[in-house]
């Protein structure tokens, strides 16, 4: 089969150039673009040097339509009001979506959804095998504890990250309410400061952390009576996301229209 021909929009961004990389050596995956903010600096700038591979002759642009006839889908980690136009974007050109970008507003994700109605998008808040792991075990456990064990997730990362909590957390927390049955928005207890009063048992609770050039490291909690389980997770490397992504790419391609996630990829939504 031909290579999946991929354009890396936020190119100039951490994980856009880990990407770059990760296409250049992944089997099956072919650059067909790089795109970044409309007025960045680096508009312009031949990709491969940006990620530090030497020059690969695929500039830096900042529009996806032009790009589209050549390429069959768009790996996406950006921000998030440039996902959602990259969601219309895509779908209106017939490319499947892989989106990393966390942050989102319940208004970004149902703009999100109905782009997928047209193409197959993979969205995740975080592309690595591990996490998703971690993410199918903590969903097991919250469904074999009862409320007498407090959920709670932390996550740190970098001094760079701009949203919180990670869009791991979140996932997280999502599959704990799952394995409990019960809904993470009406559960959820988030930024707790000053006289919070004692924690409401069947809550889960998020905290975040950042400094200096942490990756992205996550706990499940599961504290009970006398004991305390931990789950967690520690990236070393950004590459974990980044061939993670690829991998959705190559899933996706010929993938009916859908929203999908990493556990789809994976094969873990029924682990
Ligand atoms: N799902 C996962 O596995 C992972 C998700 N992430 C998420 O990915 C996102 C990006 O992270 P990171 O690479 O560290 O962030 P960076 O800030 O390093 O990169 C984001 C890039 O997107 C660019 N950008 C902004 N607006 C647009 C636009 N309209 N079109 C194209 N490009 C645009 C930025 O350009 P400029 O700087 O000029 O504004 C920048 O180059 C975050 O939401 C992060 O949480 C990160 C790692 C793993
Ligand atoms: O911004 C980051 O760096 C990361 N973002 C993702 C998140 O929000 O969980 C994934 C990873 O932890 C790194």
């Amino acid at each position: 089969m031909s290579d999946v021909r991929l354009i890396v929009a936020g190119a100039g961004g951490r994980m856009g150039r880990t990407l770059i990389k990760a296409i250049s050596e992944a089997r099956g995956a072919a650059l067909a673009g790089a795109i970044d903010a409309p007025g960045s600096p680096l508009i312009g700038r031949d990709s491969g040097e940006l990620a530090g591979l030497g020059p690969n002759g695929i500039p830096v642009t900042a529009d996806l339509p032009p790009l589209a006839k050549s390429a069959d889908g768009v790996i996406d980690f950006t921000i998030p009001a440039a996902s959602v136009a990259l969601a219309d974007q895509a779908a209106a050109a017939g490319l499947f979506h892989v989106i990393g970008t966390t942050g989102f507003s319940a208004a970004d994700e149902q703009a999100i959804a109905a782009a997928a109605a047209s193409v197959a998008i993979v969205k995740s808040g975080n592309m690595s095998l591990g996490v998703n792991l971690l993410a199918a075990l903590a969903k097991r456990v919250a469904a074999t504890l009862d409320e007498e064990f407090d959920i709670e997730i932390l996550e740190m990362h970098h001094n760079k990250k701009i949203d919180a909590p990670s869009g791991t957390a979140l996932l997280l927390g999502e599959a704990a309410a799952a394995g409990r049955g019960i809904d993470l928005a009406a559960r959820s207890d988030r930024g707790r400061d000053g006289h919070t009063g004692a924690r409401k048992p069947g809550d889960i609770g998020f905290a975040s952390l950042r400094g200096g050039t942490v990756v992205g490291e996550h706990w499940a909690i599961f504290a009970g009576p006398a004991e305390r389980i931990e789950l967690v997770h520690k990236a070393e490397d950004r590459m974990i996301f980044a061939r993670g992504a690829v991998k959705a790419a190559v899933w996706a391609r010929g993938r009916a229209p859908g929203l999908y996630t990493m556990m789809d990829v994976l094969g873990l939504k029924d682990f």
